[in-house]
């Protein structure tokens, strides 16, 4: 495609690039208008916790589906196959999971910020080392995000690069800075619809040009990019079953359940069944975003039949060779050029904004609040709205980072979630878990350690199994430890933060079976406030049916 071709986008391309970005400010100045007027922390940061469950589970999309997921995965499909979609399986345990066993504890414990789960059951520093941590990752992803759109659209269509960086940006930051979590969770709801039209329209059009289904599926088909399920156990092997189906287990659990983008959506819910219910819904949706993604893939090799664009492009970049594709498609029908690139705009937009979102929050309750515990709400609500902002023009320079790594963009984006997501779901799967765990300073270490390794050993394990080992290291080295300077008496533990797993597991034992096997299951009553007595009620549970299914699903697959 060459970028001096104008014909490309047409007025009414812009027209609609331009009412996304202003239809986003306006659900931006609607929230800051109305209601309580972002006056409060409560709101600005946590909705008021008035949120239905709809669009709780557009906006938990939203939040990790990007551009990158936009132009990566039909990159991924295009030179790799359909292996990648196997990733799709990691979706049942993947959200059941945080359904019923993160969101119910964290719910409960009626928190702002996910980490402040970490200073209950352990320690201060190890509340910070999540919160940094989560900084630390979620700043450079964001740069990944911003930068995406902008380089892929510049490297086909000679689409202005910074300046659309800076417009989405901006644009993006001011939002969120006026609007506060309500209108981040509404204009997510918005852009995911809009991030679906521009992939189902770049397919629709994409086959009717290919020679409809049947030229379509039989062009892939003989270009064996229908992958057959491959379960060979080799750990190094980059995507087999394995590493999507179970490794990303682990990467969907750091993720959907303990990272603080997706936490506070669940606690931004009206109640806790709002909240599982929010999970429940993201299924089918992520799966829809899934299929979309990657039929756009083998729509794109049915087109092009694996040839390389490199030369023609001027970059050996998948990425931008699934733009060229994409108005390759849609050249010629006016409007839809300038729909898709609202709809890798929505996806960018919806996830920076989630992230600063996040990070605000984080940044106010973890390190700043219990400094100045005495700071009027409306002073809080000021330094929330200007750390908003302050991580939006953080997010502009991590972009120009993002210009340097150069490896393919979704590559990036799931090494970042594996090294460091990975350790982070690690320190919360102890605490919840392994009721005798206790938090020395060796469990830092241990973490950082860790959040290390990967420029030591990982090379040559699958990046896909990050998560999984940075979660199941964390938790091995903790017990460990625990066990070595003395592990946590039952009396000890926090109300509400451990998950019963034994009791669980053994629902189906009689009672006085399940008294000799686990000792006594501390099931701890739902905190109602710090100061609560740290007596911990040694009640046996009976686990509710889905509950025992589950956990005993989980173990037998661990296994
Ligand atoms: O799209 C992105 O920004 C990151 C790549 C996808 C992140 C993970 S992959 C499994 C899960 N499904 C999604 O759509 N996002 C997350
Ligand atoms: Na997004």
């Amino acid at each position: 495609m060459d970028p001096s071709d104008q014909k490309l986008f047409t007025v009414v391309d812009f027209v609609i690039f331009g009412v996304l970005l202003a239809a986003s400010l306006g659900i931006g100045l609607y929230h800051a208008l109305s209601g309580g007027r972002q006056r409060t922390t409560q709101e600005f940061l946590m909705a008021d916790r008035s949120m239905k469950c709809l669009p709780v589970s557009l906006s938990l999309i939203a939040s990790f589906q990007s551009a990158v997921a936009i132009i990566g995965v039909p990159a991924e499909i295009y030179t790799h196959g359909t292996q990648y979609w196997f990733i799709g399986c990691a979706y049942i345990l993947g959200l059941l999971i945080p359904a019923h066993v993160f969101i119910p504890i964290l719910y409960r414990l009626r928190l702002s910020s996910a980490y402040q789960y970490l200073e209950l059951r352990f320690s201060k520093p190890v509340r910070i080392c999540g919160t940094l941590t989560f900084i630390f990752q979620m700043v450079i992803y964001m740069g990944v995000c911003v930068y995406t759109p902008a380089f892929a659209l510049n490297a086909v269509t000679g689409f202005e690069l910074w300046g659309t960086v800076l417009a989405t940006g901006l644009v993006c930051t001011l939002y969120t800075t006026i609007g506060g979590l309500k209108a981040v969770i509404w204009t997510d709801v918005f852009q995911t619809l809009v991030m679906f039209a521009g992939q189902l329209a770049v397919i629709v059009v994409g086959v009717q040009k290919t020679g409809g289904v049947s030229e379509v599926w039989r062009k892939v088909w003989e270009g064996n990019r229908i992958s057959a399920l491959d379960l060979n156990p080799d750990p190094t092997e980059r995507h087999t079953f394995w590493t999507l189906g179970v490794g990303g287990v682990f990467l969907m659990l750091s993720l959907y359940g303990v990272n603080q983008a997706q936490v506070q959506r669940y606690l931004s819910a009206r109640t806790e069944k709002d909240a599982v219910r929010s999970c429940y819904m993201v299924f089918p949706s992520l799966q829809l975003a899934l299929a979309l993604s990657c039929v756009m893939g083998l729509v794109m090799f049915a087109c092009y039949c694996g040839e390389d664009h490199s030369s023609k492009l001027g970059t050996a970049s998948r990425d931008a060779m699934v733009i060229s594709f994409v108005m390759d498609m849609l050249q010629g029908l006016p409007g839809l050029p300038g729909l898709f690139i609202a709809c890798l705009f929505s996806a960018a937009l919806s996830t920076i904004s989630s992230a600063f979102n996040s990070l605000a929050t984080v940044t106010m309750e973890d390190l700043i609040k219990p400094h100045f515990p005495a700071m009027t709400e409306a002073r809080a609500t000021l330094l929330s709205k200007a750390l908003a902002m302050s991580y939006g023009l953080l997010c502009l320079a991590m972009a120009y980072l993002t210009h340097l790594m150069g490896d393919s963009v979704l590559q990036v984006a799931l090494k970042i979630f594996g090294m460091v997501g990975g350790p982070i779901l690690g320190l919360f799967c102890l605490g919840i878990f392994f009721p005798w765990a206790n938090s020395t300073v060796s469990i830092r270490r241990a973490q950082h350690g860790v959040a290390c390794f990967p420029t030591v050993r990982f090379y040559s394990l699958s990046y896909m199994w990050y998560s999984a080992f940075n979660c199941s290291t964390v938790i091995l080295i903790g017990l460990i430890i625990s066990f070595l300077t003395g592990p946590m008496k039952a009396e000890d533990v926090t109300p509400g933060t451990v998950y019963p797993l034994l009791g669980k597991l053994l629902c189906f034992l009689p009672e006085r079976h399940k008294k000799k096997l686990c000792g006594v299951t501390p099931q701890v009553q739902t905190v109602r406030s710090r100061a609560a007595p740290r007596i911990v009620k040694l009640v046996f549970t009976r686990g509710t049916s889905t509950e025992c299914i589950l956990v005993s699903g989980v173990v037998a697959f661990a296994l």
